[in-house]
């Protein structure tokens, strides 16, 4: 009896084990099938992927829409290349900062390899990247990103911005768009090269003029498709053109290089190129031979820096001007903070904090401007979960700064220009954590406070001079706030008056 007890009861126990070991393994395993989901995503097509279901044309918009339909965490396929796109704030920053190694790698697509062949700061990883753009980092800082030497170089500058407006007087519309980008192009030119160019100077004005072109060429559809498809690169004329100028401003940027380097003293520290330089030849000294200091590393951090720091900064520009114009009642209570707080006296850096209206303006015109909407593409460097979704080592991701700036659970009016975003109640600024146009994380852009100076500097100083108008004949409505797409967003083309301000 009592042994058919305790063998009853033994075969309980054992029966209770193994369902508590099965439930323990039914759990362990949806909870690793969850673990491993792959991030779903819209039902790619044999060869071509997803790429009928986008619109390559405005390749941000398209992802965000899709967004809403498969989350924060989706999967899209260019042709058979697979690509994790990163949409909403929350999202995007768990991701690039709180998993800031495992999302930290650049993805370099065949194009950004043509451009730079990995060297240099933008399109490269590993340790020559960490140094380059270590040493890019303390470089701007020594040449005074952040303190008084950039803001005094900032305000020299917006005197010959100015200048140039006054010009147009007679005139009073004009397109005012390039001067804009030649005056930010001069700020990164002084700290590369230690010197500013003239405005007329056709060397300079190609320069510019082919950075701004490659821009756009690298965001077309044709050279989306040639990330896809290398080899069809010859036969594009987009790839074509855009290699043209990439090898015409190689060419250019080693003749500034050149000339530098004929004339260096490294008692005399005059710019980056120069610090590059005396930095080598320390190493030389020390015996250090197989450095990252070498000509290919300066050459591309150089083209990068000058690149980064000329368009971005026009463009951000250009867009709160056009704001100004559109906007007219805005527009007014700028002039009349900066009358009241300024005064005509040249406004500085300090004043920004004083300034508390015209700072929210600047936010939101970079906000919703949103420059450079899927941040430049990054790749990961090891697996890694997010969401609850598996994603591999190498794996390309976007992370879409269109849904951070237009986040609706973050915005009030995501799709409306309004400062109010960052004021209280009080009239006070506020930052917000959402305000995101810099991207973040390991690769966060390295000109951002040089940026910022220059952005409020020159965005204060126009208007203490002008006030900005729709040309005569053309209504507030009617300026056109449709960007041009390419790899960043810019506004049309389109004239405006700058009226001079008594
Ligand atoms: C309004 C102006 C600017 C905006 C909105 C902007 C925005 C950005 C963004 C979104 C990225 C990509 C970050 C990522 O991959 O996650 C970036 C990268 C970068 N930016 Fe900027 N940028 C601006 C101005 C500048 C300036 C003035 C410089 C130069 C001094 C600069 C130099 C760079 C460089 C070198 C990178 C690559 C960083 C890396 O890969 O490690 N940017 N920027």
């Amino acid at each position: 009896m009592l042994e058919e007890l305790f063998k009853s009861s033994t075969s309980v126990l054992l029966l209770g084990v193994i369902i508590g070991l099965l439930i323990i393994q039914i759990l362990l395993s949806s909870f690793s099938s969850k673990e491993m989901r792959e991030p779903p995503g819209p039902r790619p097509l044999l060869l071509l992927g997803n790429l009928l279901q986008v619109n390559l044309k405005r390749l941000d918009k398209s992802l965000f829409d899709l967004s809403k339909t498969y989350g924060p965490v989706f999967t899209v396929y260019f042709g058979l290349k697979k690509v994790i796109v990163i949409a909403g704030y929350r999202t995007v920053k768990q991701a690039l900062v709180n998993h800031a190694e495992e999302f930290g790698n650049r993805e370099v697509t065949p194009i950004f390899y043509d451009f730079t062949k990995g060297h240099g700061i933008l399109f490269s990883n590993g340790d020559s990247w960490k140094e380059m753009r270590r040493f890019a980092l303390s470089t701007l800082k020594d040449f005074g990103m952040g303190k008084r030497i950039s803001e005094g170089k900032i305000i020299e500058e917006c005197h010959y911005l100015i200048q140039e407006f006054e010009q147009h007087q007679g005139n009073m519309t004009f397109n005012n768009s390039q001067t804009i980008v030649y005056a930010a192009s001069n700020i990164i030119s002084a700290i590369m090269f230690g010197n500013r160019f003239e405005y007329k100077d056709p060397v300079f004005q190609a320069m510019v003029e082919r950075d701004n072109e490659s821009i756009r060429l690298t965001g077309s559809a044709s050279l989306l498709i040639y990330n896809i498809v290398p080899w069809l690169g010859p036969f594009l004329k987009n790839w074509r053109d855009l290699m043209k100028n990439v090898e015409d401003n190689k060419a250019e940027v080693k003749r500034i290089i050149g000339n530098l380097k004929e004339t260096l003293n490294p008692e005399m520290c005059r710019c980056f190129v120069d610090a590059f330089l005396i930095h080598r030849q320390k190493l030389e000294e020390s015996e250090i031979k197989d450095s990252h200091y070498h000509d290919d590393n300066l050459l591309y951090s150089v083209i990068n820096l000058f690149a980064a720091g000329t368009d971005t900064t026009g463009n951000t520009l250009q867009w709160c001007l056009l704001y100004m114009a559109k906007y007219p009642h805005i527009q007014d209570q700028v002039l009349e903070e900066l009358n009241r707080v300024v005064g005509s006296r040249q406004v500085c850096v300090e004043d920004r904090k004083n300034l508390p209206y015209t700072d929210a303006v600047i936010h939101e015109s970079q906000r919703l401007g949103n420059i450079v909407p899927m941040a430049i593409p990054h790749r990961t460097s090891r697996d890694v979960s997010l969401h609850g979704y598996f994603i591999k080592e190498g794996t390309t991701v976007f992370p879409l700064l269109t849904s951070v700036l237009y986040d609706e659970s973050e915005w009030e009016d995501p799709f409306t220009f309004n400062p109010a975003h960052f004021l209280d109640q009080e009239g006070k600024f506020v930052k917000r954590d959402a305000f995101m146009p810099f991207s973040a994380g390991r690769r966060v852009c390295p000109g951002e406070s040089l940026a910022r100076m220059e952005i409020f500097l020159f965005f204060t100083s126009l208007l203490q001079h002008f006030r900005f108008t729709p040309p005569p004949g053309v209504s507030e409505d009617e300026l056109d706030l449709t960007p041009v797409v390419g790899f960043t967003l810019s506004p049309s083309p389109q004239k405006l008056c700058a009226v001079r301000r008594q």
